[in-house]
């Protein structure tokens, strides 16, 4: 019979320097790479692996790599409280992914309360956190997280930052291609939201300069807002972009603790509290630092395409930022 995991005997170890980071959500899909990912990042000291299901197994899994970060699994509600405190940074993909035919709106019913649970733990034991919110609808997921924090007292707008990296990434990898260079050396902003037309790459403000024809424009703006629901329809009902949205909530976490260790010039998109348009969210780029989204950068100069487009992805996200703060208030 195979012998049972013994308790180390093991000699008391300083606690390494570095940030504690939890993933809510740490056996799914997304959640599985992004705590791989995370345990990999060496400005991580401690990493809490929080789920309502297998938690047990990915953290036995995940700590057995030889990297700094010290690895703790926490499962279901009761150990909601114990995985969240003392926390720095909190990054959250619980909820349900898409199936074909569905928006990421029909996700709301489900995932709003349990953003709402987890946000409330959020407030109650690590009230200064960064929160990196990706559970979808994002549009609506932010809002309601922002209730939360509000009804707790706690709410800090440059705290709690929806994930759009994904966007981003996309946009990058999609205009490389058609530019024939390497991905890396590419930079799209993408603002507006996070759901199909309020999904708003900024083509005229590609780096490096470049331009292109009304046929690639066409072509880019609908690959990128489709992005999401062509890996959905790819998978035919396994769920939705989880490998891909590992990375970019990893590449997303570090350049927050980057920020949060003191770096300057960390500047992402992300969906945020805004006074940039009309609406009381909205997704631009902003300059990350120690406290959160320290400044949230204008949209820039854009053209009549895209003009067009930012009423289209306003008039959407305005009914998605309300459907939230609806949930939160009825
Ligand atoms: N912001 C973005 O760019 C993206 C967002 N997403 C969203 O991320 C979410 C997660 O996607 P997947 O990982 O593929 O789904 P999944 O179903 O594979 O994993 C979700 C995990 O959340 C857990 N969970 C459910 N309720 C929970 C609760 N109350 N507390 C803690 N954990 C809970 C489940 O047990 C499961 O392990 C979905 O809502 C999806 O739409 C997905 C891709 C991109
Ligand atoms: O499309 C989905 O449902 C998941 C998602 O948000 C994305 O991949 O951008």
């Amino acid at each position: 019979m195979e012998e049972g995991v013994r308790p180390a005997p093991c000699r008391a170890k300083g606690g390494a320097p570095g940030f504690k980071v939890a993933v809510l959500g740490a056996a799914g899909g997304i959640g599985q790479p992004l705590s791989l990912l995370m345990k990999l990042n060496p400005l991580v000291s401690v990493l809490h692996l929080y789920d309502v299901v297998n938690t047990p197994g990915v953290t036995a899994d995940v700590s057995h790599m030889d990297t700094t970060a010290v690895v703790r699994g926490f499962l279901g509600p009761n150990q909601l409280e114990a995985a969240l405190t003392g926390m720095d940074l909190v990054i959250i993909p619980a909820g349900l992914p898409r199936k074909p035919g569905m928006t990421r709106d029909d996700l709301f019913n489900k995932n709003a309360g349990i953003v709402r649970s987890l946000c409330e733990g959020v407030a109650k034991c690590c009230p200064n956190a960064i929160v990196n919110l990706i559970s979808n609808p994002v549009n609506s997921t932010v809002p309601i997280a922002a209730e939360v924090f509000k009804k707790a007292g706690t709410y800090d707008p440059k705290r709690l930052l929806g994930v759009t990296t994904l966007d981003v990434a996309r946009a990058n990898t999609f205009v490389a291609e058609v530019l024939g260079i390497d991905p890396k050396d590419v930079n799209v902003p993408v603002v507006g939201g996070h759901a199909g037309v309020t999904i708003l790459p900024l083509l005229s403000q590609v780096h490096p300069p470049c331009s292109f024809t009304p046929d690639e424009i066409s072509y880019l703006t609908k690959r990128i807002q489709n992005g999401g629901t062509e890996v959905v329809e790819a998978k035919a009902g396994a769920g939705s972009a989880t490998l891909s949205m590992a990375f970019a909530a990893a590449k997303f976490g570090d350049a927050c603790l980057r920020a949060m260790r003191g770096d300057a010039g960390v500047v992402e998109c992300s969906y945020v509290a805004s006074a940039v348009t009309e609406l009381p969210f909205f997704a631009t780029k902003v300059r990350l630092g120690r406290a959160g989204a320290e400044e949230v950068l204008p949209l820039g100069p854009l053209n009549d395409f895209e003009r067009a487009g930012l009423e289209m992805a306003k008039k959407e996200l305005m009914e998605s930022i309300q459907k939230g703060i609806d949930f939160m208030n009825k």
